[in-house]
């Protein structure tokens, strides 16, 4: 997961390959409640592993359910419909998909409990839910304003004879929870009324499907009445799958739809989620085929790719009801960007009511890159911008909302070739946490627009910590490119080659079998990240990297490591040399007295004997003959900014790179 304060998607240009979707929130949330509520155990495969799940996980737990995960299978020992602790505070983060069933299945069963979210989820109306559940004579109290969480549960009497009316045009979830809850109860028929047309209906065909799996089969008139038999029991199905999340495989129908196919490949497949799934927004891909997207779909699986010129591309304007794809729907809204003509995206009023405002953020986010937007109670109106010159771009909000985030990276297929900010791109954390990961693995950007930082500079002067944590704090790959020479004098030490043999060190170095992991490096699968380390291995390194052969040799290697979203890189050369295009290039420095200090330090603390005067004096050797050297000698690049750390701490040292950086950016 991309744990930074923004990412900066590059312009991107091709997309291809397989995408393998974590599983449904929807249905992942469903069946752990379920599986607790039934008697016996449950084995839940592929289970969506996000915040959201983690709230219903942690719930359960609490209320007295053995839970044993491992990676994506979840087991549960059922509680039987009865509670083992009837008393608990619970926090629900900004998880509906476990408030609401929750607090259904808690207050019927009886018992003490409080229920809290994040401060949003104290925004989200729940009143209709609880209005329900207080015909049935549950005690529910709300501890902050009236119809929304913070919850207080209390046992009541229950009256289970008249039936229960509850509005279905708010949200749902009210009507899921209620059926999921009153199961526990049927001791007689009981029956709900749905007031008002009822919203999002595959959601709830979703919760049905789950309950006949779980052993209850309700009974359904029209969507405005539905029967809980009396006598209804959770029998637990022994093992269950989850399949992948339909709303999150929107964001790679879009992508085949938007972007031209990568060489070699037919556009997008998505494995997880098909033509049987249970998921109403499956349907996406009806509304992504009006507007010209080409898609092949098997029981589990879909292809996507972008139609001929004129036929699929550009996308087509579409005018739909999306009350059937709500959460899908948001995903057509960033198509639009992409389509000749307006879209019109009705009946979305309970966007209004999610992880935040939707029509009112997308609305907002849609404008800065050029678009026309008009939004009313329950519609949004998207023009796109008129030609490329007329698309802008900026700084994405996304409003803690994950589905905001993962939509707009679409906006970096962007005809004008800007890059797009995700600002908090980890709150794809509540579905997808590695959603740009998957993202950039199927994604190609001109190299060009891959940036790239250079730090270069002398020996100790800081450049691999400031390169590191510069990486880090951008969610840039990192080269340390000093390790591959230290690697190939090493290596060629091992296999008897002299270091004066370039074309010997040379053909260790093309072929050299390395691998980065974190602060790790690995040479033919051993750790040997002590060993390159030492003061010996560095000259050494020095040594091999005044042979022109070596220095070609593994120039391939250096730019392998230019990936999305982006690079920074450390070295001698990287400025001069390897990335003579790079967008931003840093001289860095420090005098050979803090230098030699800061080496010593750093020795001693490994546990190496070393004295001052010796380090400085070695460390003087190293740059004269690095800065001396025919090939590539270490020398600021004539672009690059000087930067001398001498009595800069780290932390000043990386804002001033950030600072640069960010003056480079167009947001
Ligand atoms: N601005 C700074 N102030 C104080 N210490 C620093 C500063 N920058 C880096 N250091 C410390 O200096 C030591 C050397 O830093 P680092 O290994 O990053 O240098 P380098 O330039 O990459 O070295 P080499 O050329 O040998 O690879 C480390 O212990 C690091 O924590
Ligand atoms: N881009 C580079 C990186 C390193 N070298 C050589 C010269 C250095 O003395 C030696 C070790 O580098 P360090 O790990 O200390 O950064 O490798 C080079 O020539 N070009």
């Amino acid at each position: 997961m991309f744990d930074v304060e923004y990412l900066d998607i590059p312009p991107l240009a091709k997309a291809g390959g397989t995408v393998r979707l974590p599983g449904s929130k929807s249905i992942s949330n469903r069946v752990l409640l379920l599986a607790a509520l039934s008697h016996g155990k449950t084995t839940v495969h592929d289970v969506l592993v996000s915040d959201d799940t983690a709230v219903m996980l942690a719930a359960l737990k609490q209320l007295g359910c053995s839970v044993q995960k491992k990676g994506d299978t979840v087991s549960i020992e059922g509680l039987g419909g009865q509670l083992l602790t009837k008393k608990a505070s619970l926090f629900m983060g900004n998880a509906g998909t476990a408030m609401r069933p929750l607090t259904a299945a808690l207050a019927l069963l009886g018992g003490e409990f409080e229920l809290s979210g994040i401060p949003r989820m104290h925004e989200r109306p729940i009143g209709d839910l609880v209005d329900a559940l207080r015909q049935l004579g549950c005690g529910i109290d709300y501890l902050g304003n009236e119809g929304f969480p913070p919850l207080r549960l209390y046992p009541g009497t229950l009256k289970l004879d008249a039936p229960i009316r509850v509005r279905g045009d708010v949200s749902s979830q009210f009507l899921t929870a209620l059926l999921m809850a009153l199961p526990l109860v049927a001791v007689h028929d009981i029956r709900i009324e749905v007031i008002g047309e009822l919203i999002s209906r595959p959601y709830i065909e979703i919760t049905l499907k789950l309950l006949k799996r779980f052993g209850i089969d309700v009974q359904r008139e029209g969507w405005e009445r539905f029967t809980i038999p009396a006598g209804s029991q959770y029998r637990s199905p022994g093992e269950i799958h989850v399949e992948g999340d339909a709303s999150s495989a929107s964001y790679f129908i879009a992508l085949g739809a938007i972007a031209a196919p990568t060489k070699g490949q037919k556009g997008i497949k998505i494995l997880g989620v098909g033509a049987d799934s249970i998921q109403g927004d499956i349907r996406f891909v009806e509304a992504a085929r009006m507007m010209g997207a080409h898609i092949d779909s098997t029981a589990n699986s879909l292809r996507i790719s972008r139609g001929k010129p004129g036929e699929g591309w550009p996308l087509k304007a579409i005018d739909l009801d999306c009350n059937h794809i709500p959460d899908a729907a948001m995903t057509l809204a960033v198509m639009a960007l992409y389509a000749e003509g307006t879209t019109v995206l009705r009946n979305i009023a309970s966007w209004r009511v999610k992880e935040t405002d939707r029509i009112a953020a997308m609305a907002c986010e849609l404008r800065k890159f050029g678009a026309t937007v008009e939004e009313g109670a329950d519609y949004i109106r998207i023009t796109p911008p008129a030609s490329p010159s007329a698309w802008a771009t900026g700084a994405i909000h996304t409003y803690d909302d994950h589905r905001v985030a993962m939509c707009f990276s679409l906006a970096a297929f962007n005809p004008a070739q800007l890059p797009v900010r995700i600002l908090d791109p980890k709150c794809v954390a509540k579905t997808f946490p590695d959603y740009f990961e998957a993202l950039f693995a199927v994604t190609e950007a001109e190299n060009d627009h891959i940036p790239v930082i250079c730090i270069d500079g002398p020996t100790a002067s800081g450049k691999g910590t400031l390169a590191a944590l510069a990486a880090h704090r951008l969610g840039y790959h990192y080269l340390d490119s000093g390790a591959l020479y230290r690697l190939s004098a090493f290596a060629a030490a091992q296999a008897g080659i002299s270091l004066d043999d370039g074309d010997g060190v040379a053909g260790i170095a093309r072929t050299l079998p390395v691998r980065f992991k974190g602060e790790k490096v690995f040479l033919d699968g051993k750790d040997v990240s002590d060993a390159i380390r030492t003061e010996a291995a560095g000259m050494a390194a020095s040594k091999v990297s005044a042979h022109p052969q070596v220095r070609t040799a593994l120039l391939e290697l250096q730019h392998g490591f230019r990936c999305l979203p982006g690079l920074v890189a450390d070295g001698r050369d990287m400025g001069t040399v390897v990335f003579p295009g790079a967008q931003l290039k840093i001289y860095l420095t420090a005098s050979a007295e803090h230098r030699a200090e800061r080496r010593y330090k750093q020795l001693i603390s490994k546990g190496n004997s070393a004295t001052l005067a010796s380090i400085q004096q070695d460390l003087e050797a190293r740059d004269a003959r690095d800065m001396s050297r025919k090939a590539a000698p270490l020398k600021p690049a004539d672009d690059a900014k000087l930067l001398d750390n001498s009595y800069l701490s780290i932390e000043n040292s990386v804002d001033q790179v950030i600072e640069w950086w960010q003056g480079s950016r167009p947001f």
